[in-house]
Parts: structure tokens; sequence; C-alpha cells
């Protein structure tokens, strides 16, 4: 760890060298500049080099001398080579340095002795050409100048030398000082360029001298920052080493201390280690004892097992003696019991024999019985064979018995195929007293004065055939005065089909409509309609709970039952409508659509079929529907109207009921509506001083209860192809295959009893004349026999 933390920030020292001291090392300067600070010695590059390598290798504490020693010697080493590959760089600057650097060396006499490289400057050249001419040359060469004049003297010494010699020639003088002068001024010319050329030179030391002033200054400065920086490194490195110390005086405490635990540890363990021997030993001294005393324990069982076994085998074997004695004893006395047996055979032998000889005679006495016997089986025989001669007669009378049930079912038969055929011819007989009785007719029915009834007192009514059919009612008018002045009461007898009186019970009432209702299931259309003011009884005598309604209802499923064993299958469909305002509304749908639901009227002229749209259809089930039909209509009812006697009093209400038959045996379909109508109250508009929304029902009231009157009439007319005004109220457009040739049609006028109405009753009375005296033309019935 600290090995790696040293090198470290080693490394990091050495990469905060800045880039320019950097390149200050004696390899890069030269290679840089080509340069040597003048002035510089081997020695002072050597101290420098090694002083700046210093800082970018920041030593330990102990390894800082060997580096040092190290670093001096290799920098020396390394400046000597420099040297010489300087020298060898050839480079005119270089030659130079070299010299200045040996001038130097020279006079501080320590640098080492090998002769500088000779310049390769012309100028050296030359002075290198004398110094070679020298037979003492030094290897210090002269520094070459321009005015060099060894050359010239060794020249002029030569002239002289000549003309010692040889004759005095002023010419050869002349040329001879001529070439001199030629020689001299070549010379001064090369010294003027070599002149210009040290000028530039100078001037590229003087450059090159201010870069590296510059350079000093900033190697200087570099340096002063360096050693701050070595400084800071110091202490950072002492209070790494601080640091260090610490974590070694911490280490070693932690070492100490693990050491002493793992002492302890080991020491516990020991301890453990040796209290588990020892309950080891102890362990395995019980488990020894325990497998000691379980061996001696077994070694005692077998003991005893082996004992049992003997004392077994012995008690076995005397057991074994006992039986074979006893085996013997008894063998003895079975012998003793066979002897005594054999003494007692020997008896019933002789009883046996005896026996026979009774049983011989016996037989004898048998024998003669049984010729006795013999008689009575001949006799006996001849009793079967006569019985045998009844049985025979007893299958002939069965064959004849089953013969005639045979014809029975047979006649059974012939005698349904005929009650059906008869049923048939009811159908039509029925239709033809029906048609007799009249395609329309009018019933009269008196309410009862009611305890609610105002005490205005009855009118005087009168039956005058009551005890006979039935048919007549006499009404006694109001006073009239003539112009006398004799106060008359006119009596207005009216005649129908029947008059029920107040007496008369809604039983008595059906048992006149009941033959209606039939017709309905033998497939008419069958109107039955009660008309008169309010409170005449209408409501009472349709819808009431024991009303034509629920009666009809009643009527149709008994009769329905009753024609299954004729054939007839029969589904019945209802609706509830009522016209109000002429408006169609549904009494058995939601009541919150009460005057908002628009019903529309259809008809199937093809088919005589009328349709209504959106209407709720019930199927009844059951008689016992009805009631809830009854029921919900009347709740509706009285959800549009604050009193359902109201509603009721101001609206037509219109029970339909379809009836469906089909007969599997005839193939007979027949298709009959019974249509039972509630009409609103008649009373006229004069006398009723009704207004607004009142006067407006009213006015609708009597509107469509004229209409009722006229359609009767024109069917009345009975002219064919006719036109029959339907159209002009809802409620006969409603009834138009119901009121007419198709269908029967029967009228309650409802009557009240009080002097109060008796206005309004002889109005009703006489519109029901008016309808009474109508004759509609003979109904069709509504069947078919099917393809099938
Ligand atoms: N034959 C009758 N026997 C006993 N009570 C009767 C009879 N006829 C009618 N009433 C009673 O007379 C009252 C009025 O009868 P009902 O409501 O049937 O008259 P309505 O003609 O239907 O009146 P509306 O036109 O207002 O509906 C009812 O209380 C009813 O119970």
């Amino acid at each position: 760890m600290e090995n790696d933390h040293m090198i470290q920030s080693r490394s990091s020292a050495r990469s905060r060298i800045p880039t320019g001291l950097r390149e200050m090392n004696p390899a890069s300067t030269n290679a840089r500049s080509g340069l040597l600070q003048p002035g510089t010695i081997a020695g002072a590059v050597t101290s420098k080099t090694t002083s700046l390598s210093q800082p970018s290798r920041p030593r330990s504490t102990t390894q800082a001398p060997e580096v040092g020693r190290a670093g001096a010697g290799a920098a020396s080493s390394r400046v000597n080579s420099t040297t010489r590959v300087h020298t060898r760089a050839n480079s005119h600057s270089s030659s130079t340095l070299t010299r200045s650097a040996t001038t130097s060396a020279r006079s501080k006499g320590t640098i080492s002795g090998v002769p500088p490289a000779r310049p390769h400057t012309s100028m050296s050249r030359s002075h290198s050409v004398a110094s070679s001419r020298r037979p003492n040359g030094h290897g210090i060469p002269r520094p070459a100048t321009s005015l060099d004049t060894h050359d010239e003297e060794d020249s002029a010494a030569t002239v002289l030398g000549k003309r010692k010699g040889a004759e005095w020639d002023q010419e050869s003088r002349e040329k001879t000082m001529e070439d001199l002068m030629n020689t001299f001024v070549t010379k001064m010319s090369q010294a003027g360029q070599e002149s210009t050329g040290m000028k530039e030179a100078l001037e590229l030391y003087k450059s090159r001298v201010s870069e590296l002033e510059a350079s000093r200054k900033e190697i200087t400065d570099m340096n002063l920052t360096l050693r701050v920086e070595m400084e800071s490194l110091k202490v950072r490195l002492g209070a790494s080493e601080d640091a260090l110390k610490d974590a070694q005086r911490e280490h070693e405490m932690e070492i100490d201390e693990i050491g002493s635990r793992q002492r302890r540890e080991l020491e516990s363990a020991r301890f453990d280690a040796k209290r588990e021997l020892e309950s080891l030993a102890s362990q395995h001294q019980e488990e020894i004892r325990e497998l000691k005393r379980r061996f001696d324990h077994e070694m005692e069982d077998e003991r005893a097992a082996r004992l049992r076994e003997i004392s077994q085998m012995t008690s076995q074997t005397a057991i074994d003696t006992q039986k074979t004695n006893m085996e013997l004893e008894r063998k003895e006395r079975e012998i003793a019991t066979l002897h005594n047996d054999m003494q007692a055979l020997r008896a019933e032998l002789e009883r046996e024999r005896k026996s026979n000889r009774d049983l011989r005679q016996n037989l004898d006495t048998a024998s003669s019985n049984s010729v006795t016997m013999e008689s009575s089986v001949r006799a006996l025989k001849a009793r079967i064979e006569f019985l045998e001669s009844g049985r025979e007669e007893q299958s002939q009378a069965f064959e004849r018995l089953n013969q005639q049930m045979m014809d029975a079912l047979a006649e059974t038969n012939a005698t349904k195929d005929k009650l059906r055929k008869e049923e048939t011819l009811r159908r039509k007989l029925h239709n033809q007293v029906q048609e007799l009785k009249g395609n329309i007719r009018v019933f009269c029915r008196v309410r009862p004065s009611l305890p609610s009834d105002p005490p205005t007192g009855s009118a005087q009514i009168q039956y005058p055939d009551e005890t006979e059919d039935s048919k007549e009612i006499a009404v006694l008018g109001p006073e009239e005065k003539s112009s006398l002045g004799t106060i008359t009461r006119k009596n207005s007898n009216f005649s129908f089909d029947r008059v029920f009186g107040p007496s008369t019970q809604n039983a008595e009432v059906f048992d006149e409509i009941s033959q209606l209702v039939q017709s309905a299931l033998d497939g008419y259309n069958v109107c039955i309609f009660c008309y008169g003011q309010t409170g005449s009884g209408k409501t009472y005598t349709m819808s009431s709970l024991d009303g034509m309604i629920p009666r009809a209802v009643h009527q149709i499923y008994e009769t329905a039952t009753g024609l299954e064993e004729k054939g007839w299958r029969y589904t019945m469909e209802g609706n509830f409508v009522e016209v109000y305002n002429e408006n169609l509304n549904d009494l058995l749908g939601n009541p919150e659509e009460l005057d908002k639901k628009k019903l529309d009227i259809r008809h199937d002229m093809q088919r005589g079929k009328t349709i209504i749209t959106d209407v709720t259809t019930v199927r009844l089930e059951s008689p016992e529907m009805v009631e809830t039909i009854l029921k919900r209509a009347a709740s509706n009812r009285s959800v549009a109207a604050t009193k359902a006697n109201e509603r009721s009093s101001r609206s037509h209400s219109v029970f339909i009921l379809k009836l469906i038959g089909e007969n599997d045996i005839t193939g007979e379909r027949s298709e009959g509506t019974l249509n039972l109508v509630d009409l609103a109250g008649s009373e006229r508009l004069s006398h009723s001083g009704a207004t607004g929304e009142r006067l407006k029902e009213t006015q609708n009231i009597n509107r469509s209860l004229s209409c009722l009157g006229d359609v009767i009439a024109a069917l009345g007319q009975g002219k064919e192809g006719g036109h029959i005004p339907y159209r002009n109220s809802k409620l006969t457009y409603l009834l138009q295959f119901s009121l007419g040739g198709n269908s029967k049609t029967l009228m309650f006028v409802m009557v009240s009893p009080l002097q109060a109405h008796l206005a309004e009753t002889l109005t009703s009375l006489k519109f029901a004349t008016k309808v009474h005296n109508t004759h509609i033309g003979t109904a069709k019935r509504q069947a078919r026999v099917r393809d099938s």
C-alpha cells in the first residue's frame, strides 16, 4: 500500500513539471536550438540537470540519498555524452559553443582533457590548415579572425627566402605584391563577408542569449515554484509519513488486538474443545456404559428367552404327553361307547323288526283304503272333466263379452263422431238461434238504489212483463204542464231483448249473455257494450269482480276444457285499452305512458283482423289471470286521474279477448274475438254544464257515442256495400270488425233508478230503442278447415 502511494505521488509530481522545464534537459535543448548556453560547463550542466531533475522525482525520505548520488553520476555521464553529440552535430553554432566551452574548461581546468572537435566553418578550416602545419600544434586552436596574418607572414618569408636564394626581381616582386594585393583584397572581401556573417551570427547569438535569458528566468521561476511545490510536497510527505506512522501504529494496535483476540479465541476454542473433548469422552463413556448395559440386558433377555423356550418345550412335552394320555383315555371311552351303541342298535333293530311287522299290517289296511280312494279319484276326475267343459263355455262367454265391448267401443267412437258432428251442428244451430235473436241485441238493466245516492227520490219505473218475458220497461216521465194548465206525466214504454230489474244479480245477467260468449268460442266476433249515464252501473256490470268480463273468461275456460275431448284446443290472448279524448291508451302498459304513448289501429282487411301497435298482449294461461288484468287496468286508470271513477266515466274501456281454437281431429280452426266495452258516461252536454278540459272530454264522449249510433244505424240500413262511418271515431274504428255483418253485438243500456237522472234515463232508453230497432245482417263465422 505504502509503496503504491509513493509511486503515485512520484508520478504525479513528475507530471506537474512545466513543459518548458521538461524541454530543458540536455538532449532536448540541443535538439531544439542546437546551442548550449554560452559559458556552460559540463559540471554546471551536470549540477543543473541534477537540480532540475530532482523536482520531477520526489524522493522518499529513505531513498533520497541513493537516488541523488546515482542521479549525479548519471547526469555527469549524460552531459559528457551530450557534449560529444554536439561536437558531432556539425553545426556552426555548435562548433562555436564547443569552443567557448573548451575555453571555459581550460580556464577552470576541471573539464576532461579530451580535445574539442574541429570547427567546420570556412574560417576555422583555414585556421585548421595553419594549425596542422605547426609541428607543435596544440589541441586548442586559435580563434579564427578575418585579419589573420599568419599565412601572409608565411608567404613573405617564402618570397624573402627565394630573394635570398635567387635574383631580386622587381617585376616578380611587383607581381608578387600584386598577387599579395589581390590575395589581400580577396581576403579582405572574404573578411568583409565573414564580418557580415559574424555580425549576423552575433545578432543571432544576442537574440538567442535574450531568449535563453528569458528561458533562464522562466526556469528560475519554475525552479522557485518547484521548490515551493517541493516544500509543500515535503510537508505533505511529512503529513503522509505521520499518517503512515499513525496507520502503522493503528495497524500494529489492530494486529496486537487481533493477536490478543485470536489468543483469547484460541484459548476459548481450546477450552471449548477441551470441554467438548471431555464431554465427548464422558459421552463415550456413557455410551459405552449404555452399550454394555444394553448388551448385558440383551444377553439377559436372550438367556431368559432361551430359558423360556426350554421351559416351554418342557411344558409342551408335558402337555403332549398329557394329551396323548387323554387321547388314549378318550379312545378307550369311545370304544366303550361304541360298545354301548352296538347294544342299543341291536335293541333298535329288534324294535324295527317289530314295527315292520306293524307296517305290513298297516299296508294291508292301506291297500283296502286305496281301493276306496281310487273310486274317489275317479269321481273327482269326472268332476274335473265336467268343470273343463264349463271353462270352454266361460271362454266362449268371454269372447262374446269382448266382442260386445268392441262393439260398444265402436259405438262409442261412432257416438263421439256423432257428438263432434252434433257439436258442429250445435254451433250452427246455436248461431241460427243467435241470428234469430238478432245480431244486435239490447238488454236493459236498472241498478238498485244505493245508500250513497242523493235523497232526491226514485223515478217511477215499472216492469210490465216482469213475470213473463221481462222484455219491457215503463218509465213515468216528468210532470208536463199543458196549455190548459193541467199537469200530466207521460208514461214511456220501452221494449228490449231483455230487461233486468234492480234486484237482478250479475250471474243472472251473465246467463243471458253466456250464449254470445259461446259464439265467440265458436269463432264469431262478439261485441258487448255498456251504455248509460255516469253512475248507472256500467263498470259494475262489466268489470266488477263478478262482472261480465271475469265471468266470460271463466266460462270460456270451462267450455274450452269441455271441448278438449271433442278435439278442440284453445289459446286466449287479452288486451285492455282505453279511448280517452280520441286517443288510444294501453291500460296494461306503463301507467307513465298513459296519454303519452301513441297506439295506432291497423286493419287487415283481407283477414278481417284488427292490430293495435305497441299494445301489451297478455296470454291468459288461467282464469285467475283475468283478475290481475282488471286490477292492473284499474290501477293504471287511477294514476291518470285523481279518482279512478272520474277517469272511467270520461273514457271508453275495451277489453279484447282473442280466442283461437284448433281441432286436431276434424282439422277445424276458429278465431273469435270477444270485445267487452265499458262506454263513457252518456250524459248530454247541456245537462253536464262542463267547461274547459271537462267540456272537451264531454264533447269527445258525445261525438264518439253519436258515431257509434251512426255506425249502428248505417249497419241497420243493411245496404250492400253501403258506407259505414267507422272512421269517424276511434272507438268505432277500433271495433270495425266487431260491429256489423261479421259480428254479434249486445248493448246493455244501464239505467239509474233516481228521479234526478230521469231525463238522462229517458234519453238513454230512446237511444237503446233506436239500436234495438236496427237489424244487422247475418254474421259470418270466422272458421275454416285447415289445408292439412
Ligand atoms: N246492480 C247493482 N247492484 C249493486 N250496486 C250497483 C249495481 N250497479 C251499480 N252499482 C253501484 O253503483 C255505483 C256506480 O256504479 P258504476 O261505477 O258501475 O257506474 P258507471 O256507470 O260505471 O259509472 P261511470 O260512468 O262513472 O264509470 C257503484 O258504487 C256500484 O257499486
